[in-house]
């Protein structure tokens, strides 16, 4: 399945020139969503994940499917302010900003094989921090799964040494 037909590429958005690599059209084809889920679950299977954690927003949309497919549980990773119990925080850089990034302190066990998930690979940053946090609980990150990756942007290079899977080049 041709998946690339599903992402809508609009031009200058959030700022004058980011194309931005809107997935909603993809989630909207059940056909579509249900293959890309079912491509990261095949990864997520070969690297024996026990826990899916994603960033907000679309890493959710992305790692819960899958957490969901494989009946392993799913730990959200969110911008500061946002998880209501006792958190730690990585900071971060995005193609078109800064932020923070929290985990619940009990979100991963001491251990525990850890899949991250995001819909797409831009700087690293936003991953890069992901895999901060579930170091800092001292998970063991097996591996990073993506929809899209922006080659252009060398995101990978901040993941050097980890396992990164993608299912889209741009
Ligand atoms: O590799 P990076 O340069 O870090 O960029 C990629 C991140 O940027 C987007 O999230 P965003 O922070 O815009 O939040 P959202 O998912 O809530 O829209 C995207 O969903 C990734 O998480
Ligand atoms: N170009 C882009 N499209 C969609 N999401 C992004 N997150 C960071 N860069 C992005």
């Amino acid at each position: 399945m041709d998946l690339k037909q599903y992402v809508t590429i609009v031009e200058d958005w959030p700022k004058p020139g980011i194309r931005f690599k809107d997935i909603t059209s993809l989630m909207d084809n059940g056909t579509a969503y249900k293959y890309a889920t079912d491509q990261i679950v095949e990864y997520a299977k070969t690297v024996n994940a026990e826990i899916i954690v994603g960033p907000e927003a679309r890493g959710f949309i992305i790692g819960c499917p899958v957490a969901y497919a494989l009946e392993i549980g799913f730990a959200p990773v969110r911008k500061e302010g946002k998880l209501p119990r006792e958190v730690i925080r990585a900071e971060y850089g995005l193609e078109y900003g800064k932020d923070v990034l929290t985990m619940h302190k009990d979100a991963i066990k001491p251990g525990q094989r850890v899949l991250i998930t995001d819909d797409l690979l831009a700087t690293g940053g936003t991953i890069g921090a992901t895999i901060n946090l579930v170091e800092q609980l001292g998970g063991v990150v097996v591996g990073c799964a993506f929809l899209i990756e922006l080659t252009y942007l060398d995101g990978r290079k901040n993941l050097d040494g980890y396992d990164v899977n993608t299912l889209l080049k741009y």
